[in-house]
C-alpha cells in the first residue's frame, strides 16, 4: 500500500502543486489521479518514486517512508511509464525492454530472453525485437513501455498519461491490454489521466483532484458515477452519468425468458434475427456471464422490437430480455432516495399552526 499523509509540494516560485494530500492507494489494484491540467496529478506521482520531493508530509510504502530509501533502489521496485513511451532511440526494441535488467547486472542472454517474455506478454510481435523504436507506431511503442516498466517485475507500477498520444481505438485496445495483464500481474498500479472515460474504465479506485493539489473525491468508479461529492466533481464527470453507471453492474441478474418462436436462430442455435413479414429484423445481444447491463439495455434499443438477445461465449441464444427485465434491474440500482429528516426535526407535513 502507498499511503500520502498530508503531502504538500510547493515549487520554489511558489506554486503550491500539491496541498495537504492524504490518501492510501491499495496494493495489487489500479488507483487513478484524474482532474483538469495543473492539478497536480504529475506531481503527486513523481513524490512516489522520489523524482520530486515533497515539501512537507509523508509517503509511505507499506509503511516506510520514501525518503528513508535511496532513490535508485526505490526506483527498481517502482515501474514507470510515461506518455509517448520515452525510449531510447538509438537501442533496439529488446535492449529497451532490457534496460533495467542491464542496469541490475543481469547477463545480457538473460535480460535479452526475459525482454522477449515481456515483450509477448504485453501483446507485441516478438519479430520487432530487433527494430528501432521510430520503426514502431506510437501504439506499439507504448506497448514497449509497459514491457519495460515491467521488466525486473516490480510491485508498483507508476503510469503517466501513458496512452494519450494514440488515437481513440489504439488508446482503448491498450487499456483492454492494461486491464487483461493487470488481472493476471496484479501490480499496484498508479495511474495519471485527465479523461474521466479511461479514470472510470480502469480505476479500482478513481481520486478526482481540483487545481490547487487538492482532493475533490476518492471512490470507486461506479460509486463516483451515482453520488459525485460536489458540483467540481459532477460537472467533471460530465455527461451520460447515469447511462454510464450501467456499465459497472452486471447483466448476470437480468432475468431471461424463453426465446420465442420468432427469433429465428441457425442450425446451431445462433440468432439470425426476428421474423416479420417482410424478413428477419435486426437484433442486439449481450452475454449475462460477461457484459454490463449497459450492453443489456444497448442490445434491447438495438432490437427491432426492443427485446435483447442473451447469448452464451459460442454466440447461440440463451433466451431474452424485454424490456420489463431490464428496468426491473434498473430500478434495483437506481440511486438511493435522500435520508429522510431527523427524528426531532418533526413531520414535514405538519405546518405550523
Ligand atoms: N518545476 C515546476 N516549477 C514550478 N511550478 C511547477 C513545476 N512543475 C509543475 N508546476 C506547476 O504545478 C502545478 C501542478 O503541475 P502538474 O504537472 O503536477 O499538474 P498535472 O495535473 O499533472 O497537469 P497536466 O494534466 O497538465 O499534466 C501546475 O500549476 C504547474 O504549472
Amino acid at each position: 500500500m502507498i499511503t500520502f499523509e498530508g503531502v504538500t509540494k510547493r515549487y520554489r516560485d511558489g506554486t503550491v502543486a500539491v496541498d495537504d494530500l492524504s490518501l492510501e492507494v491499495p496494493t495489487g489494484a489500479i488507483t487513478v489521479f484524474v482532474g483538469p491540467s495543473g492539478c497536480g496529478k504529475t506531481t503527486s506521482l513523481r513524490m512516489i518514486n522520489r523524482m520530486i520531493d515533497a515539501t512537507s508530509g509523508r509517503i509511505a510504502l507499506d509503511g516506510r517512508d520514501v525518503r528513508e530509501i535511496d532513490p535508485p533502489t526505490l526506483r527498481r521496485g517502482i515501474g514507470y511509464v510515461i506518455q509517448q513511451a520515452g525510449l531510447f532511440p538509438h537501442r533496439k526494441i529488446v535492449d529497451n525492454v532490457a534496460t533495467v535488467p542491464y542496469l541490475l547486472g543481469w547477463s545480457k542472454q538473460k535480460a535479452r530472453a526475459r525482454a522477449m517474455e515481456l515483450l509477448e506478454l504485453v501483446g507485441l510481435d516478438p519479430g520487432l525485437a530487433g527494430r528501432y523504436p521510430f520503426q514502431l507506431s506510437g501504439g506499439q511503442q507504448q506497448r514497449v513501455g509497459v514491457a519495460r516498466a515491467l521488466a525486473a517485475d516490480p510491485p508498483v507500477l507508476l503510469m503517466d498519461e501513458p496512452f494519450s498520444a494514440v488515437d481513440p481505438i489504439v488508446r482503448a485496445s491498450l487499456q483492454d491490454e492494461l486491464l487483461r495483464l493487470q488481472s493476471e500481474l496484479r501490480k499496484t498500479i498508479v495511474f495519471v489521466t485527465h479523461d474521466i472515460d479511461e479514470a472510470v474504465k480502469l480505476g479500482d479506485t478513481v481520486a478526482v483532484l481540483r487545481v490547487g493539489g487538492r482532493l475533490a473525491q476518492m471512490a470507486g468508479p461506479a460509486t463516483l458515477l451515482t453520488e459525485p461529492a460536489d458540483d467540481f466533481v459532477r460537472e467533471f464527470l460530465g455527461r451520460d452519468r447515469g447511462i454510464r453507471r450501467l456499465s459497472f453492474i452486471s447483466a448476470k441478474e437480468v432475468r431471461l425468458s424463453q426465446a420465442p418462436s420468432d427469433l429465428a436462430t441457425d442450425e446451431s442455435g445462433r440468432p439470425l434475427g426476428w421474423r416479420t413479414a417482410d424478413g428477419l429484423a435486426a437484433y442486439g445481444t449481450f452475454d449475462p456471464e460477461t457484459d454490463s447491463l449497459r450492453a443489456a439495455l444497448d442490445a434491447a434499443l438495438l432490437s427491432a422490437n426492443g427485446v435483447a438477445v442473451a447469448v452464451d461465449e459460442e454466440g447461440r441464444v440463451r433466451g431474452v430480455a424485454g424490456r420489463d427485465a431490464i428496468d426491473e434491474l434498473l430500478a434495483e440500482y437506481a440511486p438511493s432516495p435522500p435520508s429522510p429528516p431527523a427524528a426531532d426535526a418533526g413531520p414535514a407535513e405538519e405546518a405550523p399552526a
